[in-house]
């Protein structure tokens, strides 16, 4: 497949309940994969910037109103019909409103992170909801590996890969066992851990990357990757004072959550 062809802005939101369920959509007739389950978006217009295009989009196709938006992920995905550039938006709960209306003659439906009823999916959208299942807060260390958990769900457990067993989906590697391991089987949750940017482009296929943050110069460096684009859940991973000085601007930038380092105190 030709991969030079200009790509088409798409965005893409993933409306929030207060229980933590999130909105999918079926493609309604006469679209491409028509049918399809989606989150409710669409293209960006000459001169719109993407906020507008999500506001315009999802009041267009389910009469509701949004306040703010927050950047997460951004996937390319070539489709016979098109190469789109696909940015997601996290929309909580408290940042829209007004009553839910099928505008376009689509279904919709609240799902739980991890637990999905309905298909099929769009295709660039596998990873995107695995993603979701990730919980946005996370804590423990390098040694013994973290914990978190998502509203209504069992408990989320990332383990190092020297304490991983058979059982454990979620497992932990360093930047350097990425390197110097084989390649693992497909019945796992590859999490890695870098802390500089050289080895984050190296990482592109786990599922999720913690960043280690030791001072303010790795804060401004990761800053500034979040604030490219990123496609697949990066967690800053620090201390809670650097957390408590960097946290919020990190989640606005686009990080999925963040992780706080039990073992280690910050410089
Ligand atoms: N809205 C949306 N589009 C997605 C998602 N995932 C995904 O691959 N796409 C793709 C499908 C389409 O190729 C493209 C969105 O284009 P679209 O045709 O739905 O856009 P639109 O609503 O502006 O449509 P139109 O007015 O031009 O007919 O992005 C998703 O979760 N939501």
């Amino acid at each position: 497949m030709n991969t030079q062809r200009p790509s088409v802005h798409v965005v893409a939101g993933v409306l929030y309940q207060s229980t933590g369920a999130f909105l999918l959509s079926s493609r309604p007739a006469g679209k491409p994969y028509a049918g399809y389950w989606e989150f409710a978006g669409g293209k960006v217009e000459a001169g719109e910037s993407a906020l507008a295009a999500l506001q315009r989009e999802l009041h267009e196709e389910l009469g509701i109103h949004i306040e703010h938006a927050t950047p997460w992920l951004t996937k390319i995905h070539d489709y016979e019909h098109a190469r789109v550039r696909l940015c997601f938006y996290r929309i909580a709960a408290s940042d829209w409103h007004g009553n839910l209306q099928a505008r376009e003659g689509q279904s919709w439906c609240w799902q739980q992170p991890g637990d999905f009823s309905v298909a099929p999916m769009l295709p660039a959208n596998g990873p995107i909801l695995a993603a979701l299942a990730i919980p946005d807060f996370l804590s423990g260390s390098l040694q013994t590996g973290f914990r978190g958990r998502l509203p209504n769900q069992a408990e989320y457990r990332v383990v190092p890969r020297d304490l991983a067993e058979p059982s454990h989906t979620h497992v932990l590697f360093t930047a350097d066992q990425m390197t110097h391991a084989p390649r693992f089987g497909s019945n796992i949750s590859v999490w890695v851990c870098v802390n500089q940017p050289q080895q984050w482009v190296q990482v592109q296929d786990a599922a999720a990357v913690l960043w280690q943050v030791l001072g303010h110069a790795d804060a401004q460096a990761l800053l500034a990757v979040l604030q490219q684009g990123v496609s697949l859940p990066l967690l800053p991973f620090a201390a809670a004072d650097i957390l408590a000085a960097y946290g919020k601007q990190w989640l606005a930038a686009g990080a999925h959550g963040l992780v706080e380092d039990l073992a280690t105190a910050s410089a």
